[in-house]
């Protein structure tokens, strides 16, 4: 058998909605978890094949996507709370019973600062932005994936319809590739 992708990938992709507003996100605790509550939908959901986003047990690729940081709050058990890796671009909260990513967050200089990274399978509710490509591809490899497997991996995201790339999609690529110019001067601000 094929191994999983992630669930939200694995038997084709369910659309999202245009007119729904946002939901709340659980831990998988279950005796008190972790609530964080999003006031829209989020943007630029994709699959993240890096070593650092959260993934279900068994799947092979995160799904993560952006939301506005004054969308998120978090509504309960915020003491269980703790930050992976405080070095990283992305400050992951997790909980720490659990392990579950409940949202990274950046606080340094970044062209994404301003934006928080969420799972939206962590929510009951349906009309979250379906995953639009597949990022990060190749660095399931460095975390021990056959290479000899990796063209299926690519095959099956262009049979659900998603795009593969190695780093992030060209549009978020040029984003970060102008904030960088902008900040050596070589464009205008
Ligand atoms: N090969 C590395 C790549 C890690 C990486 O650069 N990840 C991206 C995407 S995470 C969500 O799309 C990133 O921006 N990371 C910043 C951070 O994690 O703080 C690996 O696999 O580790
Ligand atoms: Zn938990
Ligand atoms: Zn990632």
């Amino acid at each position: 058998m094929a191994p999983s992708i992630h669930p939200l990938i694995d038997n084709g992709i369910k659309k999202g909605s245009a007119s729904f507003s946002g939901g709340k996100l659980h831990c998988l605790c279950k005796t008190n978890p972790v609530e964080v509550t999003l006031a829209s939908n989020v943007a630029h959901n994709h699959a993240c094949g890096c070593s650092k986003c959260w993934k279900p047990e068994g799947a092979l690729f995160s799904v993560v996507a952006v939301i506005s940081r004054d969308a998120l709050s978090v509504t309960a058990n915020a003491d269980k709370l703790y930050v992976v890796d405080a070095s990283a671009a992305i400050q992951r909260n997790a909980c720490k019973e659990c392990g579950t990513h409940l949202f990274g967050r950046i606080e340094k200089e970044h062209p994404f600062k301003g934006l928080d990274f969420v799972h939206v399978e962590l929510s009951d509710e349906e009309g979250w932005q379906e995953p639009q490509f597949a990022a990060f591809v190749s660095s399931i490899i460095e975390q021990g994936f056959d290479p000899k497997g990796i063209d299926a991996v690519r095959q099956k995201f262009k049979s659900v319809g998603l795009e593969t790339y190695d780093a992030l999609s060209p549009p978020l690529m040029d984003a970060i590739a102008t904030w960088t110019a902008q900040k050596a001067g070589k464009l205008p601000a």
